[in-house]
């Protein structure tokens, strides 16, 4: 959480910035990076200092017992294996950099989602009793450990979806996906090369989709609809979608529901002013509120 705490202060640069000239923008982020008070360097050296004794010990295994050793099955292996990498040089930089950018895109998004979720939970008062029973129903002795289990929430599930849509990033999804410059009906053109973004806002909250009033919270919005969560659409980006969408959203969206479902059987949870507070949006990403949540232990009956 450190690392995703530095990056996001990265962000913080104006994007007023980018309205005088995109580079402009770009270049603030980068100095930011390279010359301003950022601890990124310092954690990096901590997880090469970390990961440095366990890769070498690997690569004396490997090269020990040849064909004969089993490699663990995780990330670190997955790298040690890709084409070009030197096993008698490892390029420690490059192996923490990928392992803190998994770490970056695993842990503030699920923590941030969750936190969404309890935020709407905890302030939505007229959806207690029917989640807490659903919880009661599927989840008796708070041992999830079976997946057909969690995928029965259904309620709990269409909660989260409609936590989700509302609490999202506005923009994001950016990719460079002009490989020839783009020309629109409309006349608007894309150079080649150009970075497009989604402006996630027109999706989430676009009448035609979410109508007729997209703003709203309805919790039961997906419920019956066949539109879990993990499903990825042209109506719900929260995830991506297509080629790069998410590939550790079905874990993530168990990880929350699994927690969400002990926390709302042990504990009565309310928000400090008992109502929603609101997101900030920096950058165009969202973030939780810092308002406190109040748990409160519920009586055995
Ligand atoms: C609630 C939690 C999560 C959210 C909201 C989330 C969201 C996203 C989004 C929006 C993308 C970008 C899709 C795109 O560029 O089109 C993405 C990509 C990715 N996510 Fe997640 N993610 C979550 C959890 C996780 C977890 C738990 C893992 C790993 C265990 C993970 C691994 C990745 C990876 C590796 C990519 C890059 C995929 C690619 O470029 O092909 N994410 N995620």
């Amino acid at each position: 959480m450190n690392f995703s705490n530095e990056l996001y202060k990265l962000l913080k640069v104006p994007e007023s910035l980018g309205l005088i000239h995109p580079w402009i923008f770009q270049q603030s982020l980068i100095m930011r990076f390279r010359f301003g008070r950022c601890k990124i360097k310092k954690l990096q050296e901590i997880v090469i200092e970390k990961i440095k004794p366990e890769i070498e010990e690997r690569l004396r295994q490997e090269r020990k017992f040849g064909n004969n050793w089993k490699p663990p099955v995780d990330c670190i292996q997955y790298l040690l294996s890709q084409p070009g990498v030197d096993k008698e040089n490892p390029d420690y930089v490059w192996i923490s950099g990928y392992l803190l950018a998994i770490t970056f895109a695993s842990m503030s998004t699920t923590v941030s989602s969750t936190t969404n979720f309890l935020l709407d939970f905890a302030s939505r008062p007229e959806y207690w009793d029917d989640l807490l029973e659903e919880q009661e129903k599927f989840n008796p002795n708070d041992k999830l450990t079976d997946l057909d289990q969690i995928s029965k929430m259904e309620k709990l599930d269409s909660f989260l979806k409609e936590a989700l849509r509302l609490t999202g990033n506005v923009f994001s999804l950016i990719h460079r996906v002009t490989g020839s410059e783009l020309k629109f009906s409309n006349g608007y053109q894309l150079p080649r090369g150009s970075n497009v973004g989604i402006y996630l806002k027109n999706v989430h909250y676009d009448d035609e989709r979410y109508g007729p009033d997209p703003n709203k919270f309805d919790g039961y919005r997906y419920l019956g609809k066949e539109s879990p969560t993990s499903k990825v659409s042209r109506d719900f980006l929260h995830f991506g979608m297509g080629r790069h969408a998410c590939p550790g959203r079905i874990f993530a969206i168990n990880e929350i529901k699994m927690l969400s479902s002990i926390l709302i059987k042990k504990y009565k949870i309310t928000t400090k002013s008992k109502k929603r507070p609101p997101n900030f949006i920096i950058s165009g990403v969202s973030f939780p509120n810092p308002e406190p949540l109040i748990f409160e232990k519920r009586m055995k009956a």
